[in-house]
C-alpha cells in the first residue's frame, strides 16, 4: 500500500486511496459543499472533545457489540450509505458488503449503489443491511425501490431527509464530474430498460413520510436531522430512530458539527428513540465521544471508501476491524465493559 508499510489506523488508507484513485473520484469522494467549513468542522469538533476516563471498575475487556432497532450488531458503528463504490473497486458495494458481514458491522446500502441492492444481498449473505433511500416524487416508483429493498432482506429504511436539492461541490465543478462513466449505473434505479436518473425534490415533505409509513412495515430511520425543532415532527410521523446528519459537509456548508448539534438532538428526543450520528468519525476515541454525547451508535462514510479504494474488501474489512478494535480500546481504557457503560460524565469540552 502507498505511503504505510501497516496501517495502524482507517486514515492511514487516505493516501493509497488517493494514490489508486482517478483524481476526479477521489475528489468527489474526498469533497465537501461550497468552501468545506462543515467537511472541517465534523473531524474539528472531535477534537475539541476529550474523554474522562473512570478507574478501578474492575469492568474486564470491553465488548462492542450493540443492540440497533432490536437486533445485534457487532460495534456501534455503521458503514454509512455512499454512492458509487466501483469508482473505488471493481466489485463495488459486493466487496464492501462482505467487508461489513466478516467484520459484524451494519451496512447501509445507497440508492446509488452501482450494485443493485438484491445483488448485493446475494454477494455478501451474512451481511445486515440497511437500505437508503431518497424518495422520488414519483411515489409509484419509490414504492418499486422500497420493494427492492425488502426484497433483499433490508432491515431498515434510512431515508435522507437533507437533500431538496443536490449540494454543490466545487471540486466536482472543477473537475467536470457530474455523471458515472460509462459501463457504471445506479443500479436501484432500473426501470425497465432505463436507469432513471435520482431526483433530489423540494417538493418532498412530511406528507410523504406519512406515505412512506404506511407503504412499509420496516423501521424508518431519519438520516439528516440536524436542527431540534425537526425531532418532534419526526416522532410524530413514526420514526424509529433518527440520525444527525449534515450529509458528511456534502449539501449545505456552514452547517454545524454533528458532534456539537448531538446533545441537543438526543435532549429533543428524550430517550423515544434511538439517536445515531455520522460525519468526521475517524477512530474509536469519536465513537466513545458520541455515545457520551447520547448516540446510540454513529457510521462512518469516507474511511470506508478510502480502505476500498486502497484494497478492496480486505481494505475495508480492515479499516472496520480497526475501527472495532479502537473502539474496545477506548471503552477498555474508560473503564467500561460495553457501550451501555458509557454515559455523558465521560466527556468533557477539551478547550
Ligand atoms: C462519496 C460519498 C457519497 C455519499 N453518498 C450518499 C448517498 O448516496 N446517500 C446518503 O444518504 N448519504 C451519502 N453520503 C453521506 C454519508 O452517508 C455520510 O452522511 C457522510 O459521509 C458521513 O461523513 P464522513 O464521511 O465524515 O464519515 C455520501 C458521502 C460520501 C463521502
Ligand atoms: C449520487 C448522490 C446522490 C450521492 C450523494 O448523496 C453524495 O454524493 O453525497
Amino acid at each position: 500500500m502507498a505511503g504505510v508499510r501497516s496501517p495502524a489506523t482507517p486514515r492511514d488508507f487516505e493516501a493509497a486511496a488517493r494514490a489508486r484513485l482517478d483524481p476526479a473520484h477521489y475528489d468527489y469522494f474526498a469533497g465537501g459543499a461550497g468552501g468545506e467549513a462543515t467537511l472541517r468542522a465534523n473531524e474539528a469538533a472531535f477534537g475539541r472533545l476529550a474523554l474522562l476516563p473512570r478507574v478501578l471498575r474492575g469492568a474486564g475487556a470491553a465488548r462492542t457489540g450493540v443492540t440497533l432497532l432490536g437486533r445485534p450488531a457487532g460495534m456501534p458503528v455503521l458503514v454509512a450509505p455512499t454512492a458509487f463504490h466501483r469508482l473505488a473497486d471493481p466489485e463495488g458495494e459486493r466487496a464492501t458488503a462482505r467487508a461489513a458481514a466478516a467484520t459484524g458491522t451494519i451496512m447501509i446500502v445507497s440508492m446509488a449503489a452501482t450494485v443493485a441492492v438484491g445483488d448485493v444481498a446475494a454477494a455478501a449473505p451474512g451481511a445486515v443491511l440497511w437500505f437508503q433511500l431518497y424518495v422520488q416524487p414519483d411515489m409509484r416508483f419509490t414504492e418499486t425501490i422500497v420493494r427492492r429493498a425488502e426484497a433483499a432482506g433490508c432491515a431498515a429504511l434510512v431515508v435522507t431527509v437533507d437533500s431538496p436539492a443536490r449540494g454543490v461541490r466545487e471540486r466536482e465543478l472543477r473537475h467536470g464530474f457530474d455523471d458515472l462513466p460509462d459501463g457504471l449505473n445506479c443500479e436501484n434505479l432500473r426501470d425497465g430498460t432505463r436507469v432513471r436518473p435520482i431526483v433530489m425534490s423540494p417538493e418532498i415533505g412530511w406528507g410523504h413520510i406519512a406515505r412512506l409509513r404506511g407503504m412499509t412495515d420496516l423501521p424508518i430511520v431519519l438520516k439528516g436531522v440536524l436542527n431540534p425543532a425537526d425531532v418532534r415532527p419526526a416522532l410524530d410521523h413514526g420514526a424509529a430512530a433518527l440520525m444527525v446528519s449534515n450529509h458528511g459537509g456534502r449539501q449545505l456548508d456552514s452547517l454545524p458539527a454533528t458532534a456539537d448539534m448531538l446533545p441537543e438532538i438526543v435532549a429533543a428526543a428524550g430517550g423515544a428513540v434511538p439517536v445515531l450520528l455520522d460525519g468526521g468519525v475517524r477512530r474509536g476515541t469519536d465513537v466513545v465521544k458520541a455515545l457520551a454525547l447520547g448516540a446510540a451508535a454513529v457510521a462512518v462514510g469516507r474511511p470506508v471508501l478510502w480502505g476500498l479504494a486502497a484494497d478492496g474488501e480486505r481494505g475495508a474489512a480492515r479499516v472496520l476491524g480497526l475501527l472495532r478494535a479502537e473502539v474496545a480500546d477506548a471503552l477498555t481504557l474508560c473503564g467500561c465493559a460495553s457501550a451501555a457503560d458509557v454515559g455523558p460524565d465521560l466527556v468533557r469540552r477539551a478547550c
